[in-house]
C-alpha cells in the first residue's frame, strides 16, 4: 500500500495537459482559461460622468453661483461642444466629459430654471468623473491563463471587448461499472442484484467540474467481457472502471486490462475507503482502477480524479482544498489507513464551524453520503482526539461537488 500524498502525485504527473479549444463567452463558464484574457480596450474608453448632472468648471461652482446650460450630452452622443466659464452641458452617467469640464455638478446640487442653474452646494476638481481606463488598460491581462472562469471572469471578459476564450478542451472520461449484480437504476431487481448507483453519481460529479462522462454499458465478471469493454477507448482521455478491484476470485478487473496491455503504476493505498485503487496505463489512455463500494467511489474521486481533470487543464489551484473544524464528537485513534469520515457541519453563534462524523461509516451506505456535508479527515495514526479538538475537513459546496 502507498500514501495518499504519493498516489496523487504519481497519478497527477502522468497526466497529460490537453489541448485547447476557442468558445464563446456564453459557453465560457466554468472551462479553464488556456490562454490570458487580453483586454482589447481600455475601461472605460474615455473620460466619462459617474453621476447624473451638469459637466463644469470646478472653479465655477461657488454657492450661489449660475451657469448657462449649452446643450446636453446623452450617453452613446459624445458631444464636441466645450465648457467654457460661466457655462456648464447637461451630463448623465455614462456620458463622455466633453472638452473644458473638470468635474460633474450632481443635479441634487443645483436649482434649474429653463436654460440656467444656480450652483447649491461646490463641487471639487475631478470630482463625479471616471477617467478613461480606470477599470483596466487596453493590453491589460483582464483573466490570467489556468482560471476556472466564473461568471465575473465571463464578465470582465466582455467587457474588455473579447467575443471568444480560448480554453482547454474537456476531458473525456468513459466510465465502466463492473459486476454480475449490477442493474441500471429503474431496472427490475432480481435476487442478488443491487443497482449500480456509482456510475451517474459519477457522471454527475464530473459533469460539474467540466468533464463530459460516457457512461459505458455495464460489464460482467468474465475476462471477455471486461476485455470487450475496454477494447475501443482510444477517443477518451481516462477511464475509470468501477468494482472488481479488491482480491476476491471474481475481481477481475486489473487481470483483464492487463490482457489488453494495462500497464499498472500502482494499486492499492493506505486510505479509507479507498484502499482497491488502481491507477495504469492502456495504450496512450490513463486508467483509474475505482472499488466498487460507492462511497469509495465518490471519495476516490475527490481526492484523486477531480485533481487529475484539474492537472490535465493545467488549472492553477492554490491551497488544498481542506479546512479547519472543531470536532462535535470524540473520535478513536486511527490504523494505518488515512481515513476520510462522513460528517455535518453546524455554526455557532461565534462562528466555529463543528464537524460531526456519523457514527456509522461503511463504505456501501449512501444515505449518510448524501446527507453529508465534509470529509473530515484523520491522519494515518492519528491519536484519538476529543469533543472540541481542532481537525481538518474538505468541504463540499463549492460547486465542484
Ligand atoms: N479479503 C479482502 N476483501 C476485501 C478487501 C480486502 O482488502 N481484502 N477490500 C475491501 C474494500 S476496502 C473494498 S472498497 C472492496 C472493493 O472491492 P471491489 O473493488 O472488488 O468491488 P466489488 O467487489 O466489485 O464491489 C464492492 C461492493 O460495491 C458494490 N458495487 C460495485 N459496483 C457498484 C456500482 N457501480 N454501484 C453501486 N455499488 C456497486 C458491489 O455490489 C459490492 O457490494 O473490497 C473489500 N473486500
Ligand atoms: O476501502 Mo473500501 O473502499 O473500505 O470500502
Amino acid at each position: 500500500m502507498i500514501e495518499v500524498s504519493e498516489a496523487l502525485q504519481r497519478i497527477v504527473s502522468a497526466l497529460p495537459v490537453l489541448g485547447t479549444e476557442t468558445v464563446s463567452l456564453l459557453e465560457a463558464c466554468g472551462r479553464i482559461s488556456a490562454a490570458p484574457v487580453v483586454a482589447r480596450l481600455s475601461n472605460p474608453p474615455a473620460d466619462v460622468s459617474s453621476m447624473d448632472g451638469y459637466a463644469v468648471q470646478a472653479a465655477d461652482t461657488t454657492r450661489g453661483a449660475q451657469l448657462d446650460i449649452i446643450g446636453e450630452i446623452p450617453a452613446g452622443h459624445p458631444s464636441d461642444r466645450s465648457v467654457t466659464p460661466g457655462t456648464c452641458l447637461r451630463i448623465f452617467t455614462g456620458s463622455v466629459m466633453p472638452e473644458g469640464a473638470d468635474a460633474v455638478l450632481i443635479q441634487e446640487n443645483t436649482t434649474r430654471e429653463s436654460d440656467r442653474i444656480t450652483v447649491t452646494e461646490p463641487v471639487s476638481q475631478g470630482r463625479f468623473i471616471r477617467p478613461k481606463g480606470l477599470d483596466f488598460a487596453s493590453g491589460q491581462v483582464v483573466v490570467p491563463v489556468g482560471k476556472r472562469l466564473s461568471a465575473r471572469d465571463v464578465g470582465v471578459a466582455a467587457s474588455a471587448n473579447c467575443p471568444w476564450i480560448t480554453v482547454r478542451r474537456r476531458p473525456r472520461v468513459a466510465i465502466l461499472s463492473t459486476g454480475d449484480e449490477i442493474v441500471l437504476p429503474g431496472d427490475a431487481v432480481p435476487a442478488g442484484a443491487i443497482v449500480g448507483s456509482a456510475a451517474f453519481m459519477l457522471a454527475a460529479l464530473l459533469r460539474k467540474a467540466g468533464a463530459e462522462p460516457v457512461i459505458l454499458p455495464v460489464a460482467r465478471d468474465t475476462m471477455d467481457s471486461l476485455t470487450t469493454s475496454t477494447s475501443q477507448l482510444d477517443t477518451v482521455d481516462l477511464l475509470l472502471t468501477i468494482g472488481g478491484a479488491s482480491v476476491g476470485d471474481y475481481d477481475l478487473v486489473k487481470k483483464a486490462l492487463g490482457e489488453s496491455g494495462l500497464v499498472t503504476d500502482f494499486w492499492k493505498i493506505a486510505m479509507r475507503p479507498g484502499k482497491p485503487l488502481m491507477f495504469g496505463r492502456m495504450g496512450r489512455t490513463p486508467v483509474i482502477g475505482l472499488p466498487g463500494n460507492p462511497v469509495a467511489v465518490f471519495v476516490c474521486s475527490t481526492v484523486f480524479v477531480l485533481p487529475a481533470l484539474r492537472a490535465m487543464c493545467a488549472e492553477v489551484v492554490t491551497g488544498d482544498g481542506t479546512e479547519p473544524a472543531r470536532l462535535a464528537s470524540d473520535v478513536s485513534a486511527n490504523d494505518q489507513r488515512f481515513d476520510y469520515l462522513r460528517a455535518t457541519l453546524s455554526r455557532d453563534e461565534d462562528g466555529t464551524l463543528w464537524a460531526t462524523p456519523f457514527s456509522r461509516q461503511d463504505s456501501s451506505m449512501m444515505a449518510p453520503l448524501s446527507a453529508c456535508d465534509a470529509l473530515l479527515l484523520r491522519e494515518r495514526f492519528a491519536p484519538e482526539a476529543k469533543r472540541g479538538e481542532m481537525c481538518r475537513i474538505v468541504r463540499f459546496g463549492g460547486g465542484i461537488d
